[in-house]
């Protein structure tokens, strides 16, 4: 099966770019405010309500925001208000610690569909990722927050990308991969299998702060549906 692309955007312009450009997830970010930036939940609204008014029928997600796992009341109050905006799913970051297992259980019983990103730059916690496994979310991710250590492959050794993804994908859930990866990650991805890939940094002009680039957009598209791609953009 095709890898499917999730695409982070921080505007209603990018929003419809990335929607025409191929990707099969529309993720709502804010690239500047760190690795799981949010965006104001105005912000979100709009888009998630312009998208619909231009037929896009695409999932969105939307992130809260790079909250600390201590800081359980505002990541529920962050999660509630995002939910409300009218996107299919809310993004929130898991960091590698002990507060960990009760964040994930209070996600669970939220009334949005959330979707916990494993914070990977020290490794993946096997015990943590198999506790979100037993509860009820649509898809788990993996992530990383310093977009300029390398890319996801850099921070997680294949075998233990390979246990993450047999993992989630043995729970019934759907699986992510993200984590500044570009177009030379692709074989890995591929070798993976996930169920979608997440990008940000590979579909910039720039650095991930800058403007979504559609052709760089549109050739990572090409590449991770299997179709030859005559010259990429560095
Ligand atoms: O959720 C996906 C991320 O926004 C990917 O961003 P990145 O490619 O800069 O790591």
């Amino acid at each position: 099966m095709t890898m499917r692309m999730l695409v982070s955007v921080r505007s209603v312009q990018e929003a419809l770019l990335a929607a025409g450009g191929g990707a099969d997830f529309i993720d709502l970010k804010e690239p500047g405010e760190g690795a799981l930036g949010g965006l104001p939940v105005a912000t979100i609204a709009a888009i998630a309500s312009a998208l619909r008014a231009q037929r896009v029928a695409l999932p969105v997600s939307a992130t809260i925001g790079d909250l600390p796992m201590h800081a359980l009341p505002r990541i529920l109050a962050q999660v509630e208000a995002v939910g409300a905006c009218g996107v299919d799913y809310v993004k929130v970051g898991i960091e590698r610690c002990p507060e960990a297992l009760a964040v994930l259980d209070a996600l669970a019983a939220c009334a949005w569909p959330v979707v916990p990103v494993f914070v990977a730059d020290r490794g993946l916690d096997a015990g943590l990722v198999a506790h979100a496994c037993g509860l009820e979310f649509p898809a788990l991710m993996a992530d990383t927050a310093d977009k300029q250590a390398g890319s996801l492959f850099d921070a997680v050794a294949m075998p233990e990308l390979r246990q993450f993804v047999a993992r989630v994908r043995a729970s019934g859930r759907l699986v992510g991969l993200a984590g500044a990866l570009r177009t030379t990650d692709v074989l890995s991805l591929r070798a993976l299998a996930p169920d979608f890939a997440g990008f940000r940094s590979a579909v910039c002009t720039g650095d991930r702060t800058t403007a979504l680039c559609p052709q760089r957009l549109a050739a990572l598209g090409a590449l991770l549906r299997g179709q030859a791609v005559e010259s990429l953009p560095a």
